[in-house]
């Protein structure tokens, strides 16, 4: 048996099959069936004692079923080490039961992985009030990586006005926000948000002061519904931006909703490839096969560098 692979599931089979080549790893795509009836059958390629699978979680339901049957063909032909590698992880953002009676799917979810594969390795996950992955997915290894250094580095590439004002859509972006804002030596102010349904928010600026005549680069994590970004967007041009880009981790809304964010003032929209889509302009190749070097050297939490 060889000692590591990587298999994925067909969506996303492209970046992680790039993945594996950078890391001079053998990938194979697990393949579903869907039978009549709903259904699905899985059938994975040969396990190695290491076997990372590659499952970004966008459209979950169906995708949480095959993790769990690919993870049961793997162990029984003698897995020993399961990582799941999801970029986007799902059910993040239903963190406690916000109404009597709702199911803390974050919870949920977490306790799954943690009794089906060993280490979980992601993205920006959407852990505003949890903060803490390993409290997500009890007793196995988790981490959360940032997508700040990949999205800093391709801004870099592509150029920034350094008047440029780094915006976040709420309290909460503040974190990343102030992260990206630092590693690119530009302003950042973070907006005030009420949501008030699935695709309504309302969106103010305290400090309308500061983007009067500059340009505005709004990040995020999650893109899904839109309500968010074109919310921001109208406030930013009522605020006085001359231009207004935005960046943002996980693609999660349909493409053709790219017509709404430019009739919302938005001239371009780029999002990092953890979640395949028309948008993705920024490779997470680099900070995931840095989180899987441990895998393939041993080494599985090498000694921080102060
Ligand atoms: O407004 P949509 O696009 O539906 O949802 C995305 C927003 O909702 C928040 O949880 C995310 O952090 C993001 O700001």
């Amino acid at each position: 048996m060889s000692k590591i692979v990587i298999q994925s599931l067909p969506t996303g089979a492209g970046d992680a099959k790039r993945l594996a080549a950078l890391l001079g790893l053998s990938w194979q795509e697990i393949a579903l069936h869907r039978f009549p009836d709903g259904e699905i059958r899985v059938t994975v390629g040969p396990a190695a004692s290491t076997t990372i699978l590659y499952a970004s979680l966008d459209q979950p339901n169906d995708k949480l079923i095959a993790i769990l049957f690919a993870a049961e063909a793997l162990r029984r032909a003698g897995a020993s080490r399961l990582v799941l590698l999801a970029p986007y992880l799902c059910y993040m953002r239903q963190d406690a039961a916000f109404h009597e009676g709702e199911a803390i799917s974050q919870k949920a979810v977490g306790r799954l992985f943690a009794a089906t594969v060993d280490r979980v390795i992601t993205v920006d996950a959407h852990l505003h009030r949890t903060h803490d992955i390993k409290a997500v997915f009890p007793g196995i290894e988790a981490e959360d990586l940032s997508a700040m250094p990949a999205i800093a580095d391709a801004l870099r590439k592509s150029g920034v006005d350094p008047a440029t004002v780094v915006i976040g859509p709420d309290a909460e972006s503040r974190p990343w926000v102030s992260d990206l804002a630092s590693r690119l030596g530009l302003a950042y102010t973070v907006a005030q948000k009420i949501r008030r349904g699935d695709r309504s928010v309302e969106i103010s600026f305290a400090e309308a002061a500061l983007l009067a005549g500059r340009p505005a680069l709004l990040v995020d994590d999650i893109v899904s519904s839109g309500g968010t970004l074109t919310a921001c967007a109208r406030a930013l041009k009522d605020a006085g931006a001359t231009a207004i880009d935005a960046v943002i981790t996980h693609a999660l809304f349909p493409p053709d909703m790219a017509a709404g964010f430019a009739a919302a003032g938005i001239r371009s929209v780029r999002s990092t490839s953890s979640v395949p889509h028309p948008s993705n302009a920024i490779p997470l190749d680099d900070i995931l096969a840095t989180a899987l070097h441990g895998e393939i050297d041993g080494k599985r939490f090498p000694e921080k560098t102060p």
